[in-house]
C-alpha cells in the first residue's frame, strides 16, 4: 500500500458559540468538498474520555473466548473480533437509546457480571453524543441554505433519528503480524462510507483516519486539540439529493500501536422513506436518488454471511442512485 504524504485541513467548528455567517460558509465547503468537519468545544473533555478508554481497554484485554461471549454467534452479538472487517480491528457496538441497557447486556456477557460504572460511563456519552447529533444536523441543514423557517421544517425529518456507537480497538495480534508481514502501513479499517445521516468521531493521538478526495487521493486526518471529527454519511448524502458529500474514508496503521476511537452514527429511524425534500432538490436539478427505506438499504449493506462487517465499498449509490 503507497503511504500518503497529504493531510487535509478540515475547517473546524466551535458548537460552543452562535454560528457565525464565516463559520457557515467554511463548513458549507467542507461538507461538499470533503464531507467531513471538526467539532471543537464539544464539551466531552479529555478526562471523561479517558476513562472511557480505560474502562473499555479493560474490555478488549480480555481473552479472546471470553470476548466471543458477546461475538457474532452469541445473543447479544455487541463484539465484532479480529479478522472481521481486519485482522487489527476489533469493536464493541453501544445501542441507544438506552445506552446503559446496551452497555449493561454486553458487560454481562463478557464478564459475567453488570457492571454499573462501565454501563454509566457509555450512557453518558450516548447521551452526550445524541445532543451533539442533534445540534449538527441543524448545522447541517443551514449550510443546505435552508432558511429558518425552512430549517426547522426539515429538521422535522430528524426527529426520530437513532444513536448507537462502536467503540474501535486498533492492535496488532501474532497472527495478524504475521499476515501484514513487516508492511510500513497496514489497513485497520478498509475503505467504506458510512450508513448514518453523520457520524461523529473521537479518534485518539495516534492518528490513522483518511479520507479519499473527490479525485481518489488518500489524504490524512490528523488529530487535533482533542476536536471530534464529523463526517456526513450515505442516509445524508441521499437525503440531500448529493448536496453533501459522504465520502470514503478508512483508517490505516503505520507502527504497531494500539489506536483507540468511537465513532457515533446518527441515522434515521429504520421504516423512513428516505426521499429528497422539493425544497433540498430545487427547481433546476434532477433527482439523483430514487426513494428507499432506510433499513432495506442496512440489509443491503450487511453481509449475508454470518458475522461478516458491513459491506465495505457498496454505497447508496449502488443501491439507490439513478443512472442519468
Ligand atoms: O476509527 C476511526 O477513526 C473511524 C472509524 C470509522 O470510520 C467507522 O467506524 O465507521
Ligand atoms: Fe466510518
Amino acid at each position: 500500500m503507497p503511504a500518503s504524504q497529504t493531510s487535509v485541513e478540515l475547517p473546524v467548528l466551535d458548537i460552543s458559540q452562535p454560528l457565525s455567517p464565516s463559520s457557515l460558509s467554511s463548513i458549507s465547503v467542507a461538507c461538499k468538498e470533503w464531507g467531513f468537519f471538526q467539532l471543537s468545544n464539544h464539551g466531552i473533555c479529555p478526562d471523561f474520555l479517558k476513562r472511557l478508554q480505560f474502562l473499555c481497554n479493560h474490555i478488549f484485554m480480555l481473552p479472546s473466548d471470553d470476548k466471543l461471549k458477546a461475538g457474532p454467534s452469541s445473543e447479544t452479538k455487541t463484539y465484532t473480533p479480529h479478522f472481521i472487517a481486519s485482522p487489527f480491528y476489533e469493536s464493541l457496538r453501544v445501542s441507544g437509546p438506552d445506552f446503559f441497557a446496551s452497555a449493561q447486556s454486553s458487560s454481562e456477557a463478557l464478564l459475567n457480571h453488570p457492571n454499573p460504572e462501565f454501563s454509566d460511563v457509555l450512557q453518558e456519552y450516548g447521551s452526550k453524543m445524541t445532543d451533539l447529533s442533534r445540534r449538527v444536523i441543524e448545522i447541517v441543514l443551514e449550510c443546505l441554505g435552508a432558511a429558518a423557517d425552512l430549517g426547522r421544517k426539515l429538521s422535522a425529518e430528524f426527529d426520530n433519528c437513532q444513536g448507537y456507537f462502536r467503540i474501535n480497538n486498533y492492535s496488532s495480534s501474532r497472527e495478524a503480524e504475521a499476515e501484514s508481514m513487516q508492511l510500513d502501513e497496514v489497513e485497520g479499517l478498509g475503505m467504506h462510507t458510512d450508513m448514518s445521516c453523520i457520524t461523529i468521531v473521537y479518534q485518539d493521538e495516534i492518528g490513522g483516519l483518511q479520507v479519499r478526495s473527490k479525485d481518489g487521493k488518500w489524504m490524512d486526518i490528523n488529530p487535533s486539540n482533542g476536536n471530534l471529527v464529523v463526517n456526513i454519511g450515505d442516509l445524508m448524502q441521499a437525503w440531500s439529493n448529493g448536496k453533501l458529500r459522504s465520502s470514503e474514508h478508512r483508517v490505516v496503521l503505520r507502527r504497531c500501536a494500539n489506536r483507540f476511537s468511537t465513532a457515533f452514527f446518527w441515522c434515521f429511524e429504520d421504516e423512513k422513506v428516505i426521499f429528497a425534500p422539493h425544497e433540498v432538490v430545487g427547481e433546476e436539478t434532477s433527482r439523483l436518488y430514487k426513494p428507499f427505506v432506510c433499513a432495506d438499504y442496512l440489509k443491503f449493506r450487511e453481509n449475508s454471511e454470518k458475522g461478516k462487517f458491513e459491506k465495505v465499498g457498496y454505497t447508496v449509490q449502488h443501491f439507490a442512485g439513478i443512472k442519468t
